[in-house]
């Protein structure tokens, strides 16, 4: 066979060929092929481009006849191109050119020297500064008696690695508890999620045990997993060195800021399944905004390392007590100063904080050896400022000297004299362009510098040297980045020229010269230049290579720095908010005295407080009230104020004493799942039968108007059945808003359940919503009023009331059996009327208009009006 039947790219260009190389190297990812200053894209990837960034596409050669669309980006623009292409879930390979283009036969060599995708970014200018942007990595085994789902996530710009096994009711929760970027699977691994995460494919065999076993030992250079305690997760491994494998490929550096592995307990915090996560808008709104959520209110972080911290813990609250009153009593430490005015203290830690930049993106960085000059010197200006800050810290709170919190403030000290000295104040952006490396840190690259830059004493002696040796009185000796040193002299003097003088240039009234003296200058000059550029290189390489024994220690600073912002935000916020300290116990509790919803206490002027009290004994609230009576707040607030009692935060109450709690259910306006197939009763039912599938009698469930997604009775029925058996079954804490009064018959029957409603009242004006939780049922709904706040036309309104008072009348529904009764009373009464109307259509058909005399009409008419019952 011939070398040109061996290749598969024959026909194609050389340049071209090598394209299709690197193109299937990489696979489905789009490809940057670096063409001098442009990174260009070809075939599918082109037009995928050019649609997605709004390039143009054009052309540039055939294949098979054909042209081949090709479309590219400026290369000084990359960085921008990639940060949109990643924040649409694409991947994108840079194939960069690494030949010499001079020496070159044929197309320069090229390479691919990394991945981009969502989940593995390290750069600054495509990572969002307040929140993480995390890689997960799934396999779950096809048969066989472990059959979890093994997850691995890593925070590529933290370092943090983490892996746990779930099963598959909670595979779901756990994806959006830890909320990837990307997700990882098989390439025929058939996962599905509703998570927005990019989905990657890696080959199969990259989640083989053994392999993947290997691999972790061989990275963390260890013999064995036990170092990690996680050699009983056998799935979770797999996912775990697929996941270091992905990474490994995609990043091609070294990745000595990851560490160790840790086992992630979700039994450790309470679980939140994602239509709560959503519902409850922690983080984002129902609408996808970022704000108003609980994150956009409690964020008062002045380092992006704290903002991240936070919006973790928002989405981690805990089950241990033990934690949490540890958090509680941080935060209450920054609320008591020794002899300062509390807001004075608080006010001076966070100023103090907003001189950190972000240490652990940076230390990441330093690992990565991607850390520019000036992360260095901020991170340098940082490490000076420390011992400030814990001495304040120290004498002004509560907080002894061995505090971890303090401790770990101490022990830095090292890398500052290293970074100073090595470092300029204010050093350039990026070593390349030299001015990075302090003066007086090194003889050799000092020297070069003055060799490179000190050339005005050797100049001025040399230009009147030659003024005096030629007689030329405007002789000059310059210098311009294009042509180097020159001697410039008039037309005029032209004559007086010497034979050593060589002609450089010629311009309308003066010639350029140089001479081999000042040639030779110029060569030492010159190379002084370049040597002392790369001199700074080596240097900062060198420096780079001494810092990574602090990438760990650096990492644990911003940790604890991450901490004290985290505190001092939920300080500063329980401080201005008049928020209290939640107290935790061991029993399934709700005690909540003057709660206000954290969100909505904003958004408007007045806001009504309530108290909730719920416990073993008290397990479910009946909650009746007119729509907009506020009857979803109260709900909402009680649970994000149980969230935020256990993350670790105050919360707006007057008094507030949170039992343990292991979940949290929010039943609250489903709403379609049109892309999934399913209706909004269906996604309610699905909802209803989850919670009903896995809440505890420490489960906090909120359940909003259940059922009224379908006709009154099933709902009615459904909402009663789900009711009971939350209370005798699950025995969950359960907040049960409903329209169906006679669910307020509920507590009659069984044990553990009450009524509470939001009172309102009718005005001359209309109805008045009070907003006050009121113990009983409410005595009405007061739909008509509300629909006519809400602008129905007043004819409406008063049919409305008619056709209400008529029902009234007729019913008097009870529940349970006679529930049933009264459907099939209803359907009797359907059915005589249909009767009746069909005897009337039948009437009216049989009448004849043409043949009828005006009396016979008359009559007809009258029969009709009597057919319906109405002979006045
Ligand atoms: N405690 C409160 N104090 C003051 N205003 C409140 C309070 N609770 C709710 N509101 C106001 O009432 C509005 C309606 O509240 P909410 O949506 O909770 O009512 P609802 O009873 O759930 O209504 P629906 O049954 O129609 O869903 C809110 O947007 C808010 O402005």
């Amino acid at each position: 066979m011939s070398e040109q039947d061996n290749n598969p790219y024959a026909g194609h260009t050389p340049m071209m060929q090598q394209y299709l190389r690197l193109k299937a190297e990489v696979g489905h990812i789009l490809l940057f092929y670096r063409m001098g200053d442009f990174y260009e894209m070809f075939f599918d990837d082109a037009v995928e481009a050019a649609r997605l960034l709004n390039l143009t596409l054009t052309k540039r050669g055939t294949t098979n006849g054909e042209p081949i669309p090709m479309a590219g980006v400026p290369a000084h623009a990359m960085e921008q191109y990639l940060a949109r292409l990643v924040a649409l879930g694409k991947s994108v390979a840079i194939g960069e050119q690494i030949g010499d283009p001079a020496t070159s036969k044929g197309p320069v060599k090229r390479k691919i020297v990394r991945i981009v995708s969502p989940g593995t970014l390290t750069d600054d200018n495509l990572l969002p500064s307040r929140s993480d942007k995390l890689l997960l990595a799934i396999y779950k085994p096809i048969k066989g008696r472990h059959l979890k789902y093994g997850l691995a996530w890593l925070n590529l710009a933290s370092g943090e690695f983490r892996v746990c096994e779930t099963d598959d009711q909670n595979i779901e929760s756990e994806i959006f508890r830890i909320s990837p970027a990307e997700i990882i699977t098989g390439d025929s691994y058939p996962f599905e999620t509703t998570s927005t995460a990019a989905m990657s494919k890696t080959a199969d065999w990259h989640f083989d045990f053994k392999d993947a076993q290997h691999q972790l030992c061989q990275f963390f250079q260890i013999d064995s997993l036990a170092a990690f305690g996680i050699e009983e997760l056998p799935n979770a491994i797999c996912a775990a060195g697929a996941l270091l494998r992905y990474v490994q490929r995609t990043q091609n550096q070294s990745l000595t800021h990851i560490q160790h592995i840790v086992q992630d307990h979700s039994n450790e915090y309470i679980i939140l399944d994602p239509v709560s996560r959503k519902n409850l808008e922690i983080t984002e709104t129902l609408s996808g905004e970022s704000s108003p959520t609980l994150f956009s209110l409690l964020d008062h972080c002045q380092t992006p390392m704290g903002s991240r911290l936070l919006r973790k813990w928002l989405h981690h609250p805990l089950r241990d007590n033990k934690e949490v009153q540890q958090r509680h009593h941080y935060v209450q430490t920054f609320l008591s100063p020794i002899q300062l005015n509390a807001k004075t203290a608080l006010d001076t830690v966070r100023q103090q904080l907003t001189i950190f930049p972000d240490i652990e993106r940076i230390s990441t960085r330093i690992a990565l050896l991607s850390v520019k000059p000036r992360e260095l010197a901020s991170l340098r200006d940082a490490l000076h400022y420390l011992p400030t800050l814990a001495n304040y810290l120290t004498d002004n709170l509560n907080l002894s000297a061995e505090d971890p919190l303090i401790t770990a403030l101490y022990q830095q000290e090292a890398i500052y004299p290293l970074l100073s000295q090595t470092l300029m104040t204010e050093p350039a952006t990026s070593v390349r362009d030299g001015g990075v490396i302090a003066q007086g840190f090194d003889e050799e690259l000092d020297e070069l510098r003055t060799l490179a830059s000190d050339n005005g004493a050797f100049l001025m002696t040399l230009e009147a040297r030659e003024k005096e040796a030629t007689g030329i009185p405007s002789l000059r000796v310059e210098y311009n980045r294009v042509h180097g040193f020159y001697i410039e002299v008039t037309k005029t003097h032209i004559d007086k020229v010497p034979e050593h003088y060589r002609r450089r240039q010629t311009l309308k009234n003066t010639e350029r010269y140089i001479t081999p003296e000042l040639k030779t200058w110029e060569d030492k000059v010159l190379s002084a230049q370049e040597r002392s550029l790369s001199r700074e290189k080596l240097l900062y390489d060198t420096l780079l290579q001494h810092l990574q024994q602090w990438v760990i220690p650096l990492q644990n600073l911003a940790k604890i720095l991450a901490h004290i912002d985290v505190y001092a935000s939920l300080a500063h916020h329980a401080q201005v908010n008049e928020w209290v300290q939640p107290q935790l116990v061991e029993t399934a509790t709700i005690h909540i005295e003057q709660g206000r919803h954290p969100v909505v206490e904003h958004s408007i002027e007045r806001f009504t407080p309530n108290s909730c009290f719920m416990d073993e004994h008290k397990r479910m609230l009946l909650i009746t009230g007119p729509n907009m009576g506020g009857k979803s707040t109260y709900m909402r607030q009680v649970a994000l104020i149980v969230l935020l009692a256990r993350m670790g935060s105050f919360v707006p109450a007057q008094h507030a004493i949170i039992g343990t709690i292991d979940r949290i259910f929010t039943r609250i306006g489903a709403a379609d799942d049109l892309a999934g197939g399913r209706s909004t009763f269906m996604m309610e039912m699905i909802e209803a039968a989850n919670i009903l599938t896995n809440s505890s009698s420490h489960s906090l469930v909120l359940m909003d108007e259940i059922g009224r997604g379908t006709s009154t009775y099933d709902g009615l029925a459904l909402a009663w059945a789900i009711a009971c058996r939350l209370l005798t079954h699950n025995k969950a804490l359960t907040l049960f808003a409903t329209h169906y009064f006679e669910i307020t018959r509920l507590p009659t029957q069984l044990e553990g359940v009450y009524n509470v409603h939001l009172a309102a009242t009718e005005t001359s004006t209309g109805i008045a919503f009070l907003h006050e939780v009121q113990e009983g049922p409410a005595s009405r709904s007061y739909g008509i009023q509300v629909a006519q706040k809400a602008g129905i036309p007043m004819a409406v309104i008063r049919q409305a009331k008619k056709e209400l008072e008529r029902l009234e009348k007729g019913a008097d529904i009870s529940p349970q059996l006679d529930l049933f009764a009264q459907t099939h009373q209803q359907d009797q009464e359907e059915n005589d009327n249909y009767q009746e109307l069909q005897y009337i259509k039948q009437a009216i058909n049989e009448l004849d208009p043409d043949n009828m005399s005006p009396r016979d009409a008359l009559d007809a008419l009258y029969k009709l009006r009597n057919l319906f019952g109405n002979n006045t």
